[in-house]
């Protein structure tokens, strides 16, 4: 029997809260460090592994979060979720997103369907038509192959894709499985659409609209963009157009569409990648068998994430610190530092994942909570944030935890040796290096050039960032961003945050406004 607590009625919390805390400096320096860097990591899915040894951890609070993992009954409200209770019940929906990737659990009935079928039916429809279009199949007009593809969407519609194309994009020129070169359209702002219009060939260009709703402004002034310069280059816009959406959206039964691909109320749009909203255009741009690669890595890290041993289980046992460091030790932001270029936006994904799932108050009954909850998520890849906000990290008066990721090879097998060390090598000395300088710090008589320590960071370490390590890389957060909900006892599946700008928005486009609001508009000259 599934209980949902708040946070701060559990026991365990209680412990929590009053366990004694680590000194991270001590901890980490000399042979203890050492100790720790062996002792405190779990394996994840494809060869990647998941370090806390810079945590402020010890045995003893790994005991408690384990606990409180246990009271909290987060596996049997993951299982509750795969097997498809209505674990949105803000918008009383089911939450099955795992299931794009493999079936954790029971089969999963909805509208009359199979679930699991159901998105494997869409993948395969996706492949079929992704073939066409790479053996000529399906072409434009004039019988021409198709050479771009476009995604045009917002938010959950692109972060996520966007992301994963450009962490896929070298690995498949360097293994012969890259199709099509992939551009995206978010922004309302016209210079966004105009300028990747003006940077390809439209004539060659086919574009895949993917809104959950059928009714985003900004995808659907973006269609209606991208339509024009369709139609003025004289072409049909229905020849170079496929839709991603819910069956039940204004654009399912549209003719505008050469063909439509479903996804369903079911997947929010920040968890997303996995389903059609990610298959279509990375399909497309690397060939259906890198797709299936990727969910395959997903499904193994959302195995692993039905362990009910917290401390064997990656994704719990990161969110288990996360809340600690959340509430107990009162940091209110996360930094995402992938070193690697090919993560250059899985920050901005990890951002909407997490702050959209978990900015909440309320519990998910909608009364208040008495404690915080999401941290802000933010990040850049590594090395070039050290050249830009470390600053404040090392030194400013917040302590922010740190999320690395580091991988032991590059993608592209192409690097130079320069003062005897690799670029690479370069790369992950620096990660390496920082997270010892964030944990020990470094005592100095001048002040300014003092570094305190004890700031906390986990890493992720793998081999390379390929299709399978990326899909269980995204499950990790996906599951983590889960957890945490669970253990703050809110509605990680629902936005309703995002609305009030969208109403007010509409207010002043229709001229319908007063006050502060008027002048705002009168200023900006709408
Ligand atoms: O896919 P769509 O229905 O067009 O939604 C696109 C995005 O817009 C909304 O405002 C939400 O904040 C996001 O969660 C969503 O991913």
């Amino acid at each position: 029997m599934i209980t949902w607590k708040n946070l701060d009625t559990l026991t365990a919390y209680q412990e929590l809260a009053n366990a004694k805390k680590v000194n991270l400096k001590e901890a980490m320096t000399g042979e203890n460090g050492a100790d720790r860097v062996k002792k405190y990591s779990v394996p994840m899915a494809e060869g990647l592994t998941y370090h806390f040894a810079a945590k402020q951890v010890d045995d003893n609070i790994l005991a408690v979060l384990k606990k409180l993992a246990e009271e909290a009954q987060l596996t049997e409200k993951f299982a509750a979720l795969y097997n498809g209770e209505v674990i949105n019940t803000g918008e009383k929906r089911l939450v099955l997103h795992q299931l794009t990737r493999g079936q954790l659990g029971d089969k999963v009935m909805a509208d009359g369907v199979d679930k699991r079928a159901f998105y494997v039916e869409q993948q395969q429809k996706i492949a079929e038509f992704a073939r066409k279009v790479h053996n000529g199949e399906i072409t434009n007009a004039a019988g021409e192959k198709f050479t771009t593809v476009v995604q045009i969407g917002i938010g959950g519609s692109d972060l996520g894709p966007r992301a994963m194309y450009l962490a896929l994009e070298n690995w498949a020129k360097k293994h012969d499985t890259f199709k099509m070169e992939a551009k995206f359209i978010s922004n309302v702002d016209p210079d966004d659409a105009a300028a990747v219009l003006y940077g390809i060939d439209v004539a060659h260009a086919i574009f895949v609209l993917v809104s959950k709703s059928g009714t985003t402004l900004e995808t659907l002034t973006n269609e209606a963009f991208v339509k024009d310069a369709l139609k003025n280059a004289g072409l049909d816009p229905s020849r170079h157009m496929i839709a991603v959406t819910s069956e039940t959206s204004p654009l399912a039964k549209s003719d505008d569409y050469l063909a439509a691909f479903f996804m369903d109320d079911y997947i929010g749009g920040r968890y997303s990648s996995t389903s059609a909203v990610g298959g279509a255009v990375l399909s497309l741009a690397f060939g259906p068998e890198t797709f299936a690669q990727f969910l395959d890595g997903a499904a193994e890290e959302d195995k692993l994430s039905a362990n009910a041993d917290a401390l064997q289980n990656p994704a719990m046992l990161d969110a288990l610190i996360g809340v600690y460091e959340r509430n107990v030790l009162g940091y209110p932001s996360t930094a995402v530092l992938p070193y690697s270029q090919a993560l250059s936006r899985f920050p901005a994904h990890l951002q909407q994942l997490d702050m959209e799932s978990n900015g909440k108050s309320v519990n998910r009954f909608g009364e208040p909570v008495d404690y915080v909850t999401g941290p802000v998520i933010f990040g850049e890849p590594g090395t070039n944030g050290q050249h830009s906000f470390y600053q404040l990290l090392h030194q400013g008066t917040d302590i922010v935890p740190l999320q690395f990721v580091g991988y032991r090879n590059n993608q592209m097998d192409t690097d130079v040796e320069i003062q005897g060390s690799t670029s690479q090598q370069k790369l992950c000395a620096n990660v390496a290096a920082q997270i010892i300088a964030f944990a020990c710090g470094k005592e100095d008589d001048n002040r300014n050039k003092n570094f305190e320590g004890g700031r906390p960071s986990s890493i992720i370490i793998g081999d390379q960032v390929n299709p399978g390590s990326l899909g269980a890389l995204l499950a990790h957060f996906e599951n983590k961003v889960m957890f945490q909900g669970f253990l703050w006892n809110v509605n990680s599946f629902d936005q309703e945050g995002v609305q009030l700008g969208k109403v007010l928005a509409k207010r002043v486009l229709a001229h319908e406004t007063d006050g502060a609001l008027k002048v705002f508009s009168d200023l900006l000259n709408i």
